[in-house]
């Protein structure tokens, strides 16, 4: 039997994922987030799940260790990867924004400093305006950043609003949506398409499905 490898991400999106995958008859009984363990089989042995960090989804499904995986958008837009992007799963959802302090005027500055995790995105957005920038790559807390002098401003992933909030911080610009896609890695999808295509027809179905019930809630 062909083994099948899914790269996932321990914490925001794997529970979500999971469910989805049981909900297609791909069980992980084996799987729960407080283990150590790093790779899980599923129950009739066909999937194998990895378990990698958030930002590594993409790199391990571009080299091919991993035929599939789940990735935040965010992820996908900062790293390049190439792999295929083939369903927008609707969950982790999320949006990239400029924010800073209130008061922040980064059209008065000559060359603002914006920190943020994802450097790329921050580039290509600012670029693209026309606006020169020093970016600061940070791995964490950025909301930190213009709240000790290290930046002027931030460009980071905003859900519900409460950590910037809490900071006192505000959005300045709304940038692009996020949510975590399936993608697939681009020779696994033909050398190994009698497995993976059939899946992903099967989770494409459970999220429509899904969409459906939502709509008619
Ligand atoms: N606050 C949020 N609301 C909704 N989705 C989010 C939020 N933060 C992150 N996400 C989405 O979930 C994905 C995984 O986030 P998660 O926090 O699990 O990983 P991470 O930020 O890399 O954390 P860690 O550094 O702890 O591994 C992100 O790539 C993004 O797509
Ligand atoms: O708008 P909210 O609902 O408050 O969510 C946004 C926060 O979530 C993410 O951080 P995460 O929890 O991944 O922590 P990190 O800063 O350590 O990466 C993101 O970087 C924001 O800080």
């Amino acid at each position: 039997m062909e083994v099948i490898k899914i790269a996932l991400a321990k914490g925001r999106l794997a529970e979500k994922s999971v469910d989805l995958f049981e909900s297609i008859g791909v069980v992980f009984s084996q799987f729960h987030e407080e283990s150590r363990k790093l790779i899980f089989k599923s129950d009739h042995q066909q999937f194998e799940m990895i378990l990698v960090k958030a930002t590594d989804v993409a790199t391990y499904v571009e080299n091919g260790a991993a035929d599939i995986g789940v990735a935040g958008k965010d992820t996908l837009l900062e790293s390049e990867a190439d792999v295929y992007e083939v369903i927008d799963l609707g969950f982790g959802k999320c949006r990239f924004a400029v924010a800073g302090k209130e008061d922040t005027d980064l059209n008065g500055m000559i060359k603002p400093r914006i920190a943020s995790k994802y450097p790329k995105v921050t580039t290509d957005y600012f670029e693209q305006k026309g606006k020169q920038i020093e970016t600061i790559k940070l791995n964490g807390s950025v909301e930190l950043a213009p709240l000790v002098g290290l930046s002027d401003a931030i460009v980071d992933i905003v859900e519900t609003g409460g950590t910037l909030k809490e900071n006192g911080l505000v959005v300045l610009e709304d940038m692009v949506q996020s949510s975590a896609r399936l993608i697939c890695n681009k020779a696994s999808f033909k050398t190994k398409g009698e497995s993976i295509q059939p899946f992903i027809e099967n989770v494409q179905d459970m999220i429509k499905q899904s969409e459906g019930e939502k709509a008619n809630a």
